[in-house]
């Protein structure tokens, strides 16, 4: 009998890069994805009323009428809306593509809340007025939308990406005047900046009330971005790749999928989501209480995964498994649906663009021969199991 392990990234001493810890935490990380391809993460950069106002906002999402959802087309596989397909009827998703630039600090776009964020508008309304504005052109707002946790958690990101090595800061480049990285500039010796881009949304949530905001769903995004990143270097540091893994990460971008499946009727146990491999780098799956991820072993077994506000499921993709040399296998899941309760899901997937990922020398050997060619890693197939 198979259970998935469970690893521990609340504790501060696990996240201290070269520690005792954060070395055993590392290893039992790669352990856990050379087993199964995937491992639960306990993290608790998500706070418990971000997450509750997370998942009531998928609800009100999802119940936009279709007509709207629709609307949030895209050209690329697996963003955009996705539902209504014939051989699994109870699942429905909206990916963004919120990132396209360096680090985990990514944007979810405003346009998502095109009448904004209605706390914030309010409250600034209250504490600073237009005499304040004419007078000065400027006021202090007092703001309690984001809680200390999110505020520790992005200045310690930030702290993170500013302690990126320049050549990998200076990857963030863009076309549009101040955007990408702004440093090393000799009349403002002291400034570094990283602009990030926020992308338009085709989406356009019309009578919805929400409970969650833009801000929430940033948020969120941003610490399972987070979590992205620490085992990532814990896996790179554990085969001694880590130097491989720094340009990986500048390319890096996030997909936020938001899921929804619908109940069944009865007792009987439906498909919401076929036996797949994903086609991501990485990804993490983040759900409410409603159980239905299951988890193929190697030996065939499917684990059910017993959910919790704090727990992730980090599962590595084609593309983890490709750049380790199949010394990590991509998971296989799908998600079963019973009973009268609808489940919702968060998904981060990351992919890493514009380069051809070159296998690590390091972990070929005459024991380990080549099993991956360089590849592009947006052209492996989605939706299969190879095993
Ligand atoms: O909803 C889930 O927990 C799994 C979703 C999934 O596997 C996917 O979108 O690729
Ligand atoms: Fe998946």
């Amino acid at each position: 009998m198979h259970k998935l392990p469970s690893i521990d990234f609340t504790n501060k001493k696990n996240l201290k890069p070269g520690s005792t810890s954060w070395l055993a935490t590392a290893l039992e990380a790669t352990r856990a994805l050379e087993e199964y391809g995937c491992f639960i993460a306990e993290f608790d950069k998500v706070t418990p009323e971000l997450n509750d106002a997370v998942f009531h906002g998928l609800e009100d999402l999802f119940d936009i009428p279709i007509e709207t959802k629709v609307l949030n087309k895209s050209t690329k596989p697996l963003y955009g809306y996705v539902g209504q397909i014939p051989f699994i009827p109870l699942y429905e998703s909206m990916g963004f593509d919120y990132s396209n630039t360096l680090d985990g600090v990514r944007s979810f776009t405003e346009v998502m809340w095109p009448n904004g964020n209605e706390a914030f508008s309010l409250r600034t309304k209250t504490c600073g007025d237009v005499s304040a504005l004419e007078k000065y052109g400027c006021f202090m707002a007092t703001y309690d939308g984001v809680s200390q946790e999110l505020h520790d958690a992005i200045f310690d990101a930030s702290h993170d990406l500013f302690d990126l090595p320049t050549e990998v800061k200076v990857l963030n480049t863009s076309d549009t005047p101040s955007h990408g990285y702004v440093g090393q500039i000799p009349v403002i010796p002291l400034y570094e900046g990283l602009a990030l881009k926020m992308q338009p949304l085709q989406m356009e949530l019309q009578d919805s009330q929400n409970s969650c905001g833009p801000q929430e769903m940033k948020f969120s995004g941003m610490a399972i971005a987070e979590l992205d990143q620490i085992v990532m270097k814990m896996t790179a540091k554990s085969y001694g790749v880590k130097e491989h893994y720094e340009p990986l990460l500048g390319t890096t971008t996030y997909l936020l999928k938001l899921i929804k499946y619908l109940s069944t009727q009865g007792d009987e146990r439906n498909l919401g989501i076929v036996p797949h491999t994903d086609k991501t780098f990485m990804s993490i799956l983040h759900q409410d209480e409603v159980k239905g991820l299951e988890i193929k072993t190697k030996d065939g077994e499917w684990i059910e995964y017993d959910p919790s506000p704090s727990s992730f499921v980090v599962m590595a993709g084609d593309g983890c498994m490709a750049w380790t040399n199949g010394k990590i296998e991509a998971s296989c899941h799908r998600v079963m649906m019973q009973g009268n309760k609808e489940r919702f899901s968060l998904g981060l997937f990351t992919f890493i663009r514009n380069i051809k990922i070159e296998m690590p020398q390091e972990l070929v050997d005459e024991n380990h021969p080549l099993k991956f060619k360089a590849f592009d890693p947006l052209q492996i197939s989605p939706l299969s199991c190879s095993r």
